[in-house]
């Protein structure tokens, strides 16, 4: 369904990305994680054309730098990391918006457009903030507008960059379930995300970005996410431990944590030497 093949960019000489190719699959949800600034944003808007970059990408087939705008917005929908529009539009019509590549001609949206932005809405859990301008929304609340936008866009492809930096733990868990359930649907997703255990728990595929553009790692997240990997991204700090059927990434050393940090324990420790 996406296919990125060779795919080289750099702000002046500053090389970003380096012959980046990958392909997914309907029903795939593919994580792509990575350190800062290593260019997984720049990858999605090369991806959306909005960066000239070199190599090819393919949606459903066709070459996206053969297709107008339009086409690729009725194939490919996009949540930045941030966005803060000019005007304070009501949440709905931000939604709404979402179906612009599939108006017809002079015609405004019609009833089916206005039926699907109000599905997307309930369908994130942001129905009750409908008449709400945008702009006054908190960062958390943009961004699950921002999804609904992207689902009321109807396309076989979504690319989602950090959806759930905002979250709270709820809705980080809504929004990953919702993902998911898109994906079982037939959709295919790539997800920006900086958290290695959203990557194990919703993910079915993980592409690692290293600091040298390329990409260090990509396969299933079972065989892809593992100490070593961590330990490389990001230092020993952390270390891939199993819990029951899953496994989970912990921070290493934290007994001493524990120990050094616990008010609990200095509490216990207090009360300990007051009754000595
Ligand atoms: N408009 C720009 N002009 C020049 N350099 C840029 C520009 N945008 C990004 N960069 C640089 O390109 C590199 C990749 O940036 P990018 O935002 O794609 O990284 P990222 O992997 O998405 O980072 P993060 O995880 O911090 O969001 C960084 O070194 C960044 O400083």
């Amino acid at each position: 369904m996406l296919r990125v093949e060779d795919v080289s960019f750099a702000y002046g000489d500053h090389q970003v990305l380096d012959r980046v190719g990958f392909e997914l699959g309907t029903h795939e949800l593919c994580a792509l994680f990575g350190p800062n600034g290593t260019g997984k944003s720049t990858l999605f808007r090369c991806i959306l054309g909005h960066l000239s970059r070199t190599g090819r990408v393919h949606v459903d087939g066709n070459d996206t730098s053969r297709m107008t705008a339009g086409r690729l917005a009725r194939l490919v929908a996009y949540v930045p990391q941030e966005h803060r529009p000019p005007f304070p539009y009501r949440v709905r019509d931000m939604v709404l918006m979402g179906r612009t590549p599939h108006l017809g001609g002079v015609f405004g949206p019609g009833r089916r457009d206005q039926e699907v932005a109000d599905a997307a809405m309930e369908r994130i859990g942001v129905a009750h903030l409908a008449d709400r301008s945008y702009t006054t929304l908190s960062g958390g609340q943009r961004q699950l507008v921002l999804l609904a936008r992207a689902l009321a866009q109807e396309t076989p492809v979504l690319l989602l960059d950090e959806p759930t930096a905002a979250l709270d733990f709820g809705n980080q868990l809504l929004l990953w379930q919702t993902v998911r359930s898109l994906t079982a649907e037939g959709r295919t997703a790539l997800i920006c995300t900086h958290d290695p255990n959203h990557v194990l728990w919703f993910c079915h595929r993980a592409l690692v970005l290293g600091r040298d553009g390329r990409l260090v790692a990509d396969g299933r997240v079972a065989d892809v996410v593992d100490d070593e990997l961590v330990t490389d991204l990001y230092g020993p700090v952390s270390e891939v431990a199993a819990h029951g059927q899953d496994r989970v990434v912990l921070p290493l050393d934290r007994s001493s944590l524990a120990n050094r940090d616990n008010p609990g324990a200095n509490r216990e420790s207090v009360l300990n030497s007051a009754r000595r």
